[in-house]
């Protein structure tokens, strides 16, 4: 099946576009976007770069009443993922633009230019932007943003650190929950 023609998962909301490769905002310049693209060539790549599917996680809503996300989706393990396992790239929107709105953008790095480059995936994306932060859920997180820290269990609820800025710009989500400086 090719990326385009990939079908979105289970629970998949409505308004939100399910997409198989990173889109390009046209904040993003030329030579950010070959760097992302191609590494360090600078002549733009002709087939975007697609991303496998995974048949690690699953989205679920979430009801259980003690989790502080209850009412919202999670991502959830649908097999034992071991440590340092790959579980799902965050695709969405690359950008360089102040989305501090956005709770689906993540900061990618800064360009030699000084551009911030971010891939937001508030309003498109794939399963990946439904990973939960780990506190009010458990103890510590069980993935990061870049690779398997533990082994995940079957069942098991994807859940990584936002990083205590993050919610300390939630003030609200904040006060809510105990373990933040
Ligand atoms: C990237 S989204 C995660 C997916 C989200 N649960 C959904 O269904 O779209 C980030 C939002 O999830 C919620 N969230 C994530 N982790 C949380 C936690 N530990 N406690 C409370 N809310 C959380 C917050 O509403 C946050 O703004």
């Amino acid at each position: 099946m090719s990326s385009s023609s990939r079908r979105q998962p289970p629970l998949w909301p409505s308004h939100i576009q399910y997409i198989n490769a990173p889109r390009y905002h046209p904040s993003v310049p030329g030579p950010v976007r070959s760097f992302l693209i191609s590494g360090t060539n600078p002549a733009p790549q002709k087939t975007p770069i697609s991303f496998p599917p995974t048949y690690l996680v699953r989205i679920r809503y979430i009801t259980e009443p003690s989790h502080p996300a209850r009412g919202q989706n999670g991502l959830f393990a649908v097999r034992k993922i071991l440590p340092r396992s790959h579980i799902i790239d965050y695709i969405g929107e690359v950008h360089c633009q102040d989305r501090a709105g956005s709770d689906y953008d993540l900061s990618l790095f800064r360009s030699e230019d000084g551009d911030n480059v971010g891939i937001d995936a508030s309003v498109m994306g794939n399963e990946a932007r439904f990973v939960n932060d780990y506190r009010g859920i458990r103890s510590k997180p069980n993935a990061v943003f870049v690779e398997s820290r533990t082994s995940v269990q079957k069942g098991d609820e994807i859940l990584v650190s936002y990083g205590k800025n993050w919610w300390r710009s939630r003030t609200a989500q904040t006060n809510a929950l105990p373990d933040f400086a």
